[in-house]
């Protein structure tokens, strides 16, 4: 089962939100589209979800949905019957589609121990912590061997460490049951963490995707780079010192984790800054009134000392 979006375009009020929106999800594919808020994102999974029409274009599936082959959109409130059990929330969606209870009670089992869940069958939601919520629904969801999963903002709710273990989680039960699966978030360590390809929604337009590797990277622009996170703007001018491979463009952008430090007491650079940020040093190096970002290993070098800045390679 794979998922095609071709130049999807929407507009509320006459204001384009999306804009010739196409990307592809192979099957057992997570992809995560990134975006600040109010950008389009969950415009966009209402479109492929068909709870929202769109202006132009197309959402076309391998293997067309069905009652018993839905598409799933989990919202990131994950709304849980308040009055149901744990085990009637998950076996929900299967009593809906009327197939017997012994079969829905087999199946409610195996998604309560495959969400480590076992013992919560017989509680209520508000028994649950955030995090046992978020299995719940997800269960729920995974139960009804969707065509597609569709997740909103997923993690929202949830504390960093919970967040981390939710979404390897997420990661590893989407392959196991071979879902493509499109999640939209803010979150970018998040989006980092889990996906195969990543897209990046800025301004209307999906303006790159690609790996999370080549999207945070190889940004396609400063846009997109900065974006997804600090990086540093190398002048043309700069480039014999810093060593940046020729090129037509007239600033390189590098992360600051793609920059080394060495002393060097005639180097171009001087440390301004040095900040311990736990399993790096960041430094604040400045070079012709220019100030770049470095994060690195090494913590050896103090405020005032005269420093050469390179690029490395990733
Ligand atoms: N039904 C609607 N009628 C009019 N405008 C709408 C409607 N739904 C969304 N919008 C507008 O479309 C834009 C995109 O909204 P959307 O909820 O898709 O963004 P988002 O990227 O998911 O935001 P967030 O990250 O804050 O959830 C916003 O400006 C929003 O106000």
């Amino acid at each position: 089962m794979d998922l095609k979006v071709r130049h999807i375009t929407k507009q509320y009020r006459s204001k384009t939100v999306l804009e010739d929106i196409g990307f592809d999800v192979g099957p057992h594919e997570l992809v995560s589209i990134v975006g600040p808020s109010g950008v389009g994102k969950t415009t966009l999974l209402k479109i492929i979800a068909g709870l929202e029409t769109a202006d132009t274009g197309t959402v076309h599936f391998s293997d067309p949905p069905t009652q018993h082959h839905p598409v799933i959109i989990v919202f990131q409130d994950y709304v849980l019957f308040p009055s149901m059990t744990v085990r009637e929330n998950i076996g929900f969606g299967l009593q809906a589609q009327r197939m017997g209870k012994d079969k829905i009670d087999r199946q409610v089992d195996r998604m309560l121990d495959y969400f480590q869940i076992a013992d919560k069958g017989d509680h209520y939601p508000a028994q649950l912590s955030a995090g046992q919520q978020q299995r719940v629904a997800i269960a729920r969801a995974m139960i009804v061997n969707p065509a597609v999963l569709l997740l909103d903002e997923p993690f929202a709710n949830l504390d960093r460490n919970l967040k981390m273990e939710t979404a390897r989680f997420i990661r590893r039960t989407q392959q196991a049951f071979g879902i493509p699966t499109i999640s939209v978030t803010h979150d970018l360590e998040e989006a980092f963490s889990m996906s195969d390809r990543i897209g990046v929604l800025l301004d209307g337009r999906l303006r790159q995707f690609d790996t999370p590797k080549a999207v945070y990277f190889n940004s396609v622009s400063p846009q997109v780079a900065r974006f997804l996170g600090p990086v540093n703007a190398i002048p043309r001018n700069l480039f014999p010192i810093f060593r940046v491979p020729e090129s037509e463009t007239d600033a390189h952008l590098a992360r600051p984790e793609n920059l080394t430090i060495t002393a060097d007491a005639q180097g171009p650079g001087r440390i301004a800054e040095k900040t311990f940020a736990g399993h790096y040093t960041a430094y604040t190096v400045t070079i012709q009134d220019n100030a770049y970002t470095v994060y690195s290993q090494a913590d050896q070098f103090t405020p005032g000392q005269r420093v050469a800045l390179r690029l490395k390679p990733y």
